[in-house]
């Protein structure tokens, strides 16, 4: 885990050219190496036989493919699997493979624990531990069993995306090239609470659809919910947005976690038809997943249906979102490695 070789996994086709260079092999080596990783998922560089036996020693020398495979895996009743991978520091992140129909949804994380602290996330109350690398966040999708399965991905596990923007770039960059994994950027969500600067950034430089975490639109609220709000309000959030075209191609939504009594009334309703109005976009009503020693309770089925009812008929599309995997916590909001890196620790 913690090789003192650097990992070929998350580089970009131009660093592995650069890296071929530098070892004195051709650039277009370089090219085959991505072909073997983001292609064909090779756990070894030995199994990368279109590079000579010579090459492929010098390689090995330097460099790993740095993929970890899971070290435990727990399987839901409704098919839903987390699992549980190691990162390059030691630490462990939370994956959840999500089957249905016709679809296979990965939620990635790529943060362990967050800064964000929001009040009603088990990752929030695990702090902060540590950015993922670009390596990090790939391996759960490389050594992920199911990989061939996969039709969708989504940052929507441990940590806040645009808080660490740049490993998301790169990692949704090589999910995307040609000479990666060559997925379109629409099978692809990127969820955030809104980071001021950051958020700009990551929708000029990415084409993937965007999630944003509304949770209410009114200011005192939101903050008194999610401490982000005091660093880019929603209102900030909604005006940013209003300059990129969501009608095409690109997909924005909003994610509302219904609390009972909380963000559920009609004045919350008409609000955020005001807040949204003429933006293309739709909104994704969550129940809440209980946290221990949090004073919140989602509201009752009536009443999100209610809810989803009334935004629709003011032009917001909105739908309520199924829960999946929460008899094993894998469930949105439920993901906390803390406990485990313990119990870990304890077990060595
Ligand atoms: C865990 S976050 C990760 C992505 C990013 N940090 C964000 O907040 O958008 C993914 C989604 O789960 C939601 N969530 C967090 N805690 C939850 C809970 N206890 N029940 C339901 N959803 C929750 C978040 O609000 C967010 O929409
Ligand atoms: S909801 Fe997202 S931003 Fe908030 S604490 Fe959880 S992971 Fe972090």
């Amino acid at each position: 885990m913690n090789s003192p070789k650097k990992a070929l996994l998350g580089m970009t086709l131009y660093e592995l050219k650069e890296a071929c260079r530098a070892l004195g092999m051709p650039a277009f080596t370089g090219g085959q190496i991505a072909k073997w990783m983001y292609t064909h998922h090779v756990k070894q560089i030995d199994e990368m036989t279109n590079i000579s036996k010579n090459n492929r020693a010098k390689l090995a020398e330097a460099y790993t493919i740095g993929c970890n495979e899971a070290i435990d895996a727990q399987h839901s009743k409704d098919g839903t699997i987390k699992y549980l991978f190691p990162t390059h520091d030691g630490k462990f992140v939370e994956t959840v493979y999500i089957p249905e129909n016709d679809r296979a949804t990965l939620c990635v994380s790529c943060q362990v624990g967050c800064k964000m602290n929001c009040l009603f996330c088990q990752t929030g109350k695990q702090g902060f531990e540590g950015s993922l690398t670009t390596t990090d966040i790939l391996n759960q999708v490389y050594s992920l069993p199911e990989v061939d399965k996969l039709t969708n991905i989504v940052f929507m596990g441990q940590g806040e995306p645009m808080d660490n923007l740049d490993n998301i770039l790169r990692t949704t960059e090589i999910l995307t090239a040609d000479y990666g994994w060559a997925w379109s950027p629409k099978r692809i969500t990127v969820s955030s609470v809104g980071v001021k600067n950051k958020l700009k950034r990551f929708l000029e430089e990415s084409n993937c659809h965007v999630a944003i975490s509304l949770h209410s639109p009114i200011a005192e609220q939101r903050a008194a919910l999610m401490p982000a709000q005091k660093g880019m309000s929603i209102s900030e959030i909604v005006s940013l947005l209003r300059n990129y075209d969501f009608s095409h191609q690109r997909r924005l939504s909003f994610e509302y976690i219904v609390f009972g009594g909380i963000n559920d009334s009609t004045t919350h309703a008409r609000e955020i038809v005001k807040l949204l109005n003429g933006l293309d976009c739709r909104v994704n009503l969550i129940r809440f997943h209980q946290i221990p020693g949090v004073p919140l309770h989602g509201a009752d089925e009536k009443r999100m249906e209610e809810l989803r009812d009334y935004l629709t008929s003011h032009d917001v599309f909105t739908t309520i979102r199924a829960s999946r995997g929460q008899d094993i916590f894998a469930a949105c909001g439920l993901l906390s490695t803390s406990k485990k890196i313990g119990e870990i620790r304890h077990e060595q």
